[in-house]
């Protein structure tokens, strides 16, 4: 007979991916926010050996009746929005969000109100973050004061104040110099500098990418070399000062081919890709509508075929969200004045499910691991692995589950999408941080030992 004292969740019947990427049916034992165990499913042979004791409180147990359950999500480039603009989205309502997409480990960007370019604002996120006690928030904090590309912050303190690296998202540092003096200082550190990859020079004013929308709406469009220019100096500049050097959003196969020779040489690059610029191109805009509107844009379906590829063979090593929030009102103003930025969360999962693993392009493994293990191996997190031992932070998705997306259901505040109403497969249903359901609680039982 197994005896299993003090578990605190038992989910019975999960599917589980294998180290060899194979579906295996198992129960997951959860003691003290930690994995106390994996138990290949039917090991309780008889009535006596379901006897899990529970000395302690009530233990919740949850039949997952087949479904997946993975480690929890990984997203390393998402805006929280607070402090300074709670109308797009709080930190609770972010968490929520992620949450509810079947993430358990976040990384905001510091383009807030103010920017998170000074220890206090740091702490304010951590706090914040604390209270609402939903999924693990790590802060990156700017790289220059006020993301104005004109000072450098004080990386010693912001490390010391929780920043888990640097970065000006939202805007590109425009100056070479000062981005090498970021580098050599976070290299100093131990800290990666994050890049988001824009000449501002290429794009003043522009707002959808040179491409078939563009020509046929008879504007002028931004150009890739808008991203790659900086991909190129920067990537020469993390040579030079040794530093692990991230680059965001990538969205170009120019970016690519460059981030891919860097690689070769042995360049300590890594990248990310979020999922629209792997599913819809510049030809998919349906007209002047701002929910199509992000940076970097949408870029041609060769770009978004390069993306995928890049994806595949390791270039790009990991999938971030980019979750951008904004106001109804604020993308009501149109596709020229409305801010850049889509919501990401709770379509993320389905949406990749769908376009790549069901249609046989991916596996599931393939897919889970870029968004688990691959973030936690770039960024150095002791995160997303399940395992015995390991924190119980988990997403059970349902693979079955098909819905049509319906922004009314958000739990973030943004309902600036693209893809409302496409029906996709592979939903998130519950989500624990350290053994707790944080999502989708209503799905366990409570029973007294
Ligand atoms: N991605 C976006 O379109 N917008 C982001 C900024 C950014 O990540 O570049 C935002 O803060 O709204
Ligand atoms: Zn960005």
């Amino acid at each position: 007979m197994m005896n299993y004292s003090n578990v605190d969740v038992w989910i019975q019947n999960a599917s589980v991916l294998s180290e060899d990427g194979q579906l295996q049916r198992s129960d997951i034992l959860i003691q003290d926010g930690k994995v106390l165990a994996i138990l290949s499913s039917g090991w309780y042979q008889s009535a006596d050996d379901r006897m899990i004791e529970n000395e302690n409180e009530a233990m919740l147990v949850y039949d997952a009746q087949g479904k997946l359950v993975t480690p929890g999500l990984i997203d390393m480039h998402v805006h929280l929005r607070e402090p300074g603009f709670e109308h797009k989205e709080t930190i609770e309502s972010g968490a929520r969000s992620a949450a509810q997409g079947g993430f358990t480990t976040i990384a905001c960007m510091p383009n807030t109100k103010p920017v998170t370019d000074n220890p206090e604002t740091v702490k304010l996120v951590l706090g914040k973050a604390k209270e609402a006690n939903l999924v693990n928030v790590l802060p990156y904090a700017a790289i220059t004061k006020n993301e104005l590309g004109r000072e450098l912050t004080d990386f010693e303190a912001l490390k010391e104040a929780g920043a888990i690296g640097f970065t000006d998202d939202g805007v590109g540092v425009q100056n070479a110099q000062m981005m090498k003096d970021a580098m050599t200082k976070a290299a100093a550190l131990g800290m990666p500098v994050i890049a988001h990859c824009e000449d501002d020079s290429l794009v003043k004013g522009l707002y959808v990418s040179e491409g078939e929308f563009a020509k046929k709406h008879g504007i002028k469009g931004i150009p890739n070399e808008s991203e790659a220019i900086h991909v190129g100096r920067d990537v020469l500049l993390a040579e030079a000062t040794g530093v692990h050097y991230h680059v965001c959003h990538v969205s170009t196969e120019q970016s690519i081919r460059l981030i891919r020779l860097a690689k070769s040489i042995g360049v300590n690059v890594t990248a990310e890709v979020c999922p629209h610029h792997l599913v819809l191109s510049d030809e998919d805009i349906p007209g002047m509508d701002a929910n199509w509107k992000m940076n970097p844009p949408l870029r041609t379906p060769r770009d978004v075929a390069a993306c995928i590829e890049a994806l595949e063979d390791g270039t790009i090593d990991i999938l971030v969200t980019d979750h951008a929030p904004h106001s109804a009102e604020e993308k009501a103003k149109g596709m020229l004045l409305a801010p850049f930025g889509i919501v990401g969360f709770e379509t993320a999962f389905p949406l990749l499910y769908t376009e790549f693993v069901q249609k046989g392009r991916w596996t599931l493994d393939f897919l889970v691991r870029r968004l688990t293990q691959d973030p936690a191996r770039v960024f150095g997190l002791n995160a997303g692995k399940l395992q015995v031992g390991a924190t119980a932070d988990l997403a059970v998705i349902d693979l079955e589950l098909e819905k049509i997306v319906d922004p009314d259901q958000f739990a973030t505040k943004g309902r600036n999408t693209p893809f409302t109403g496409r029906a996709l497969s592979g939903w998130p249903v519950m989500t624990l941080v350290a053994g707790r359901p944080v999502f989708g609680a209503e799905l366990t039982q409570s029973v007294n030992s």
